[in-house]
């Protein structure tokens, strides 16, 4: 048994940063949990000159990932640089010199993931990846571990803090778009392109990661329909409100007659559900399981000291396994086929915001397409617009099938008394599960 642990980093910035800081000022504590000491030996950086928080020899630094992954006395890599397909290589190359590896990488994991778990399998690896959903929650451990003895039904995530920080300056402070992004960007909530963060791809990796794991099926991001809130506008959030609704960009991952869904989409929350109420650049994931009913798992999302939280922690595991002599035994291959729910498998309830002609007869003739749709009314609300002899009316539905939903949406662009289709967003909550 080693007598001491040695950690390769790849990439010290933001998370890498404060991976060293913890594994420093909490070495007491680690070696109590773990039994020996722990210690970052060598380090990848882009540039060794650069000016750095962190108290680590200048020597540990290196421009060469290959003198870190083929350290012979390396026993972990911790992958924080970033990227993808050579990062992948760098992790394969790892795994197959018998390195465990812990990583932050949503991108990678949510593409390569069971490529990665098998690799390390194969190879008597280990292969963690908590930090890659959802920061400093230990949603993966949750799922995997505190959950494990359950069926899974649904999941619902806010998994994106840039996203939820600029809806909340939007609904509660009545901030712009622009402007929330901005300060986002400037609290380094934001990827460096924004454009994954608003348009919902950072989101639909994570609950492509998410669904995989907690319906133990090949979920890939290919499978998760994906919308931002690039779009989503005041006059939305203030007819949200007046019904009694609060909007998040929710990711849904949903199994029922073992068919599973997912979807990243802004959606209206009836106030009273408990995600309705996680704010700013908060992150939470809502799990329903058969046993357990409902739990909620809720912190930051990002920022150094609260993802390296989760690195460390990961690392906690990999060295316990090692000591025990069981790393690489973790079930890694999805237990079942994947089966994807069609359109007409797939219900929920919307709001639908119209601008119609005030006329004689409008509401008449909505009435008769959307039930001949089999589409119902639960909530209604017609004001007069600026423009005059049009009205804006806002409809929330009874639940009805996408297929459904699709066709009216179809239908209702033939019907002379609709000027437009403003929007139309999922709503969720109004009752458990
Ligand atoms: N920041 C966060 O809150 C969270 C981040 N993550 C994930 O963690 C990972 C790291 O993020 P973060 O710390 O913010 O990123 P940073 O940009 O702050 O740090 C990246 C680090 O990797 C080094 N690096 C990048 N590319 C290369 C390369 N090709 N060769 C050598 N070194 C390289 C950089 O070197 P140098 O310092 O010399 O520039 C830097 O130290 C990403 O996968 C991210 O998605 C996950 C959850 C939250
Ligand atoms: N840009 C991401 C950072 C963490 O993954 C976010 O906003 O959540
Ligand atoms: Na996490």
């Amino acid at each position: 048994m080693k007598d001491n642990v040695k950690v390769g980093l790849l990439g010290l910035g933001t998370v890498g940063t404060g991976v060293v800081k913890i594994i420093q000022n909490h070495q007491e504590q680690l070696v109590h949990r773990v039994g020996c000491p722990v210690e970052v030996t060598k380090v990848l950086v882009k540039n060794v000159d650069k000016k750095r928080d962190v108290n680590l020899l200048k020597e540990s630094l290196t421009l060469d990932p290959y003198d870190v992954i083929n350290d012979p006395d390396i026993d972990v890599i911790v992958e924080v640089m970033g990227g993808i397909n050579e990062t992948k290589q760098y992790l394969l190359d790892a795994l197959n010199q018998k390195k465990h590896v812990v990583t932050a990488n949503k991108d990678l994991v949510a593409l390569y993931g069971s490529e990665l778990l098998k690799a390390a399998s194969e190879n008597d690896c280990d292969f963690y990846y908590e930090a890659s959903v959802a920061g400093g929650i230990p949603i993966i451990r949750g799922l995997a571990d505190g959950l494990a003895s359950d069926k899974i039904q649904k999941l619902m995530g806010i998994v994106n803090g840039t996203t939820n920080f600029i809806l909340t300056k939007m609904h509660k402070e009545g901030m712009s778009y622009e402007v929330a992004l901005k300060e986002a960007q400037d609290l380094g909530f934001a990827e460096a392109d924004p454009t994954a963060d608003v348009e919902g791809l950072d989101a639909a990796r994570k609950m492509a990661i998410l669904a995989r794991l907690a319906f133990s099926m090949n979920i890939e991001l290919e499978d998760v329909d994906v919308s931002g809130i690039s779009t989503v506008s005041d006059s939305d959030l203030k007819h949200g409100q007046t019904l009694g609704y609060t909007m998040k960009l929710i990711g849904y991952a949903d199994q029922s007659d073992e068919r599973v869904e997912t979807s990243v989409q802004p959606t209206f929350l009836a106030n009273n559900h408990p995600m309705a109420s996680v704010n700013n650049e908060y992150n939470a994931v809502y799990v329903y399981g058969e046993a357990v009913g409902e739990t909620m798992f809720y912190g930051p999302g990002a920022g150094s000291m609260p993802t390296a939280t989760s690195i460390v922690s990961d690392l906690i595991a990999v060295v316990t396994n090692m000591r025990l002599g069981v790393n690489g035994k973790s079930i890694s291959a999805p237990q079942f086929e994947k089966k994807l729910k069609s359109a007409e498998e797939k219900f929920a309830k919307y709001f639908i915001r119209l601008h119609v002609r005030d006329e004689v007869g409008a509401f008449s003739e909505l009435t008769k397409l959307f039930s001949s749709n089999s589409i119902s009314f639960e909530k209604i609300l017609q004001l007069p617009l600026d423009k005059e002899g049009t009205a804006e009316i806002v409809i929330v539905t009874h639940k009805a099938s996408m297929e459904n939903y699709s066709q009216m949406l179809e239908q209702i662009k033939d019907l002379a008394v609709v000027h437009s289709v403003e929007s139309f967003y999922r709503v969720e909550g109004e009752g458990a599960k």
